[in-house]
């Protein structure tokens, strides 16, 4: 629903527990709106504020086809003339305080089916969002995916770079060839360049074939180097050298290959950094960081935590029994107040956990095993902070070994611990280090 105004708190959580995404505006600024799907707008017209008059009566015209309610109060100026013809066109009235279940039962006639709001992102599914943030990286997308220069990605570890780098081949020219990712922190050290450049027969002990590499794999289409960072100093000058010449080597041979292929990088290291300390070659930087791209930490989205929350339900109920349907709102706040360090990806994996363990048709801060606050009358077990933190920890852990499949190197560089503290962490908290 399209919120004209402010809702009160309660209002606001009561409706999102019903399954309502809940667009609050308080601007002039025009809303765009796909008609049909659900969507009803609310004038709260209660404390008579003129503020966002405009943006109402541009909707209106826009989309004449939207169910309008009205929440009025003894204070709404309901003579003035802007005002009278917002509640001519409004087919429900409330006024204030508000009968909520009242309006939850208007809603549904209005709207039909629960709301699924378009996405500030509405043509680019992969990216699930409405938020600034997310809209401004769409806006970066569709910018730099016809334009065939290196991208490179930086953001916090599962924030959604190789989303990213999907959507960027998607919609540039090479959709149709193949997208090749690879994770450069996970390649065996001896074995990089002839991972990425491949090799010929005999080039090394165990070279019994010829074999092409990643890069001649993508052919036609697009490479992303994840934790590029991660490269070796000779793999970096090699790659250099794909990147200026677009020519590669196989190991074990002198013969130069052509190889067409658009090189995407991402990195949740600093990678100025790396320049500075001599990790990384500054000309390969210069060469990758062509096109820059943001992708921000997912407690900087706002709300869209609810809708890739309930994005994540919604998926998993598809594929699983279970009986959890939407978030309490103490689990919605909990989300909120939660700074997730493993971004997206541990929030779905906090998802999927708690669609499991939910009893209810609503889930709970306890089931995402996130702390919730103290005047929220929680679990006792759950507020203090010893057991929530300790709690955290070990679903951060569990999740980072699953997405690892269990391997503790690339869990320990992704958490930036050491080995030593994965194996002390999962004794800790007695996870057992099974292989998938
Ligand atoms: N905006 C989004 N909408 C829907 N799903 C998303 C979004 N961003 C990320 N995800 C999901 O979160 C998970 C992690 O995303 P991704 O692998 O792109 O992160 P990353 O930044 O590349 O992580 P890493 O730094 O560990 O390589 C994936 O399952 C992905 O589908």
């Amino acid at each position: 629903m399209i919120w004209f105004g402010q809702p009160e708190a309660r209002e606001r959580s009561g409706l999102i527990e019903a399954g309502w995404h809940v667009r609050v505006v308080e601007g002039d600024a025009p809303v765009k709106v796909r008609e049909g799907g659900g969507v009803v707008v609310l004038a709260d017209l209660r404390h008579g504020d003129a503020h966002a008059m405009p943006a109402m009566q541009h909707l209106m015209t826009d989309c004449p086809g939207l169910p309008w309610i009205a929440l009025i109060s003894l204070g709404t100026p309901v003579r003035r003339p802007q005002v009278k013809r917002i509640l001519q066109r409004c087919h429900d009235f409330f006024s204030a305080p508000l009968d909520l279940p009242r309006l939850l039962a208007a809603l549904e006639r209005a709207g039909g089916a629960v709301l699924r709001e378009p996405d500030a992102v509405a043509d680019l599914p992969e990216l699930v969002g409405r938020s600034a943030a997310v809209a401004a990286v769409a806006a970066s997308l569709r910018k730099y995916a016809p334009i065939d220069l290196p991208v490179l990605i930086t953001g916090e570890t599962g924030a959604g770079k190789e989303v990213a780098a999907r959507v960027l081949h998607r919609l540039s020219a090479r959709a149709m060839q193949p997208f090749v990712a690879i994770n450069c922190g996970a390649l065996p050290l001896n074995l990089v360049q002839s991972e990425l450049f491949g090799h010929e027969r005999g080039a090394f002990t165990d070279a019994t074939a010829r074999r092409i590499g990643h890069i001649e794999s993508a052919a036609g289409g697009t490479i992303l180097l994840d934790e590029v960072g991660d490269l070796p100093l000779d793999a970096q000058t090699n790659l250099l050298r794909f990147l200026q010449e677009g020519v590669l080597q196989r190991v074990g041979s002198s013969r130069p290959i052509e190889v067409d292929v658009r090189v995407m990088a991402a990195t949740h290291h600093d990678l100025e950094h790396a320049v500075a300390a001599g990790r990384f070659r500054e000309d390969l930087y210069y060469r990758l960081n062509v096109l820059r791209l943001q992708i921000p930490p997912l407690r900087e989205r706002g709300d869209d935590v609810d809708l890739l929350a309930q994005r994540f339900l919604d998926r998993f109920r598809e594929r699983q029994a279970c009986v959890a349907r939407g978030f309490e709102s103490a689990a919605l706040r909990a989300m909120h107040e939660y700074p997730w360090p493993g971004n997206v990806r541990e929030l779905r994996n906090r998802v999927q956990r708690a669609a499991v363990m939910a009893e209810g048709a609503l889930i709970s801060a306890a089931d995402l095993a996130l702390p919730v606050d103290a005047g929220d009358g929680g679990d006792p077990a759950i507020t203090s902070l010893g057991v929530s933190r300790a709690s955290v920890e070990r679903e951060v852990i569990a999740a980072c070994l699953r997405e690892c499949r269990f391997n503790i190197s690339e869990c320990a560089r992704r958490l930036q611990i050491s080995r030593v503290t994965v194996y002390r962490l999962c004794k800790k908290h007695r996870l057992e280090l099974r292989t998938p």
